[in-house]
């Protein structure tokens, strides 16, 4: 499947140590997973997790979740390891933490060649130079590290991340400026379901493809926040349908439900199509 029209609603870390989470991971319904060698991995664990991860990933049963490998940063003493080690795995991207520049991919790529990158945006200088780092041509996906960036921004936890948002704002400008994919930053209360539907509702809203999860108990939630509802794929069909109408008569502008259906309009109703369908498929 095109890396730019799979589905990417829940991407789930999963610490790189951990057997049984690597384990549960094969029968998730998640459309994505970030095995995790950076910060859900204590000190004294890094070295052995790259082999845990390599050999579940040699193992497989993954199926059509998306499999991509968080190494630690190249400015840490297990960096370069790590992405000679993920450079072999069997996976499908490589994800770099606290991205501030397109020389930190540039440097990523000499050790890990043609494998597909993803970006950790989670700095202030990562969110200033969103636009280059977007454009590298080995970047694939950013990911949102609202974690990080409220540590290095000193804000405090708000419900509606009125203080986040310039830095969402610039990253999801230029991950769609270069028609990258950009997921969402985690939800940290696990066991608090509404106030993580509130979050997926603001982050879909705003335009993300999907978030991270750090629990198996958050996935329901944002997979049904990140996918076309019942009444979206209605509406979309009936937009298209209408609007193929009065072309066939020669005018520009139909009108559903009160309000106006241009080209435009259509070929945003084709994508939600699209994606329903290709959520169909990889449930199947
Ligand atoms: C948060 C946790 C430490 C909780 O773990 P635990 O106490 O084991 O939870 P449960 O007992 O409720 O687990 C139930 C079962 O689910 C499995 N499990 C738990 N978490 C995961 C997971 N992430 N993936 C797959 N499976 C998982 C348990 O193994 C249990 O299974 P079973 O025994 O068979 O019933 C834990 O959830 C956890 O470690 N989560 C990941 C934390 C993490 O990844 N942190 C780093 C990413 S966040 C971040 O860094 C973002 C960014 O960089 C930023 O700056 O914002
Ligand atoms: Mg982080």
């Amino acid at each position: 499947m095109d890396p730019r029209t799979r589905p990417y609603r829940s991407v789930l870390y999963i610490p790189g140590s951990k057997p049984r989470a690597l384990d549960k991971a094969r029968n998730l319904p998640v459309d994505a997973v970030i095995f995790d060698l950076e910060d859900a991995v204590s000190v004294e664990e890094k070295e052995n997790a790259r082999d845990t991860l390599a050999a579940a990933l040699a193992e497989g049963g993954y199926g059509a979740r998306v499999r991509i490998v968080r190494i630690n940063g190249l400015d840490t003493q297990w960096g370069r390891a790590d992405a000679e080690a993920a450079a072999k795995m069997d996976c499908d991207a490589i994800l770099l933490p606290k991205v501030s520049s397109s020389a930190d991919l540039d440097a990523l790529a000499e050790i890990t060649g043609d494998k597909p990158l993803w970006a950790m945006m989670e700095t202030p200088r990562g969110m200033l130079n969103a636009a280059e780092i977007a454009a590298h041509p080995k970047l694939q996906g950013m990911v949102m590290g609202t974690n990080d960036l409220a540590k290095e921004l000193q804000t405090r936890f708000r419900a509606d991340r009125l203080p986040m948002m310039a830095g969402l704002g610039l990253c999801l400008l230029a991950a769609k400026a270069e028609g990258k994919i950009i997921v969402d930053g985690v939800y940290n209360a696990f066991k608090d379901d509404e106030g993580l539907k509130v979050e997926c509702d603001q982050g879909r809203d705003m335009g993300f493809d999907g978030k991270t999860l750090i629990h198996p108990a958050q996935v329901d939630v944002t997979n049904t926040a990140f996918a076309p509802s019942e009444a979206e794929i209605d509406l979309a069909r009936r937009q298209i349908a209408a609007f193929e109408e009065v072309e066939a008569s020669g005018q520009g502008v139909a009108v559903v439900d009160g309000k106006i259906v241009e080209n435009l309009h259509v070929a945003t109703a084709r994508e939600i199509l699209a994606k329903a369908d290709a959520i169909a498929a990889i449930s199947a």
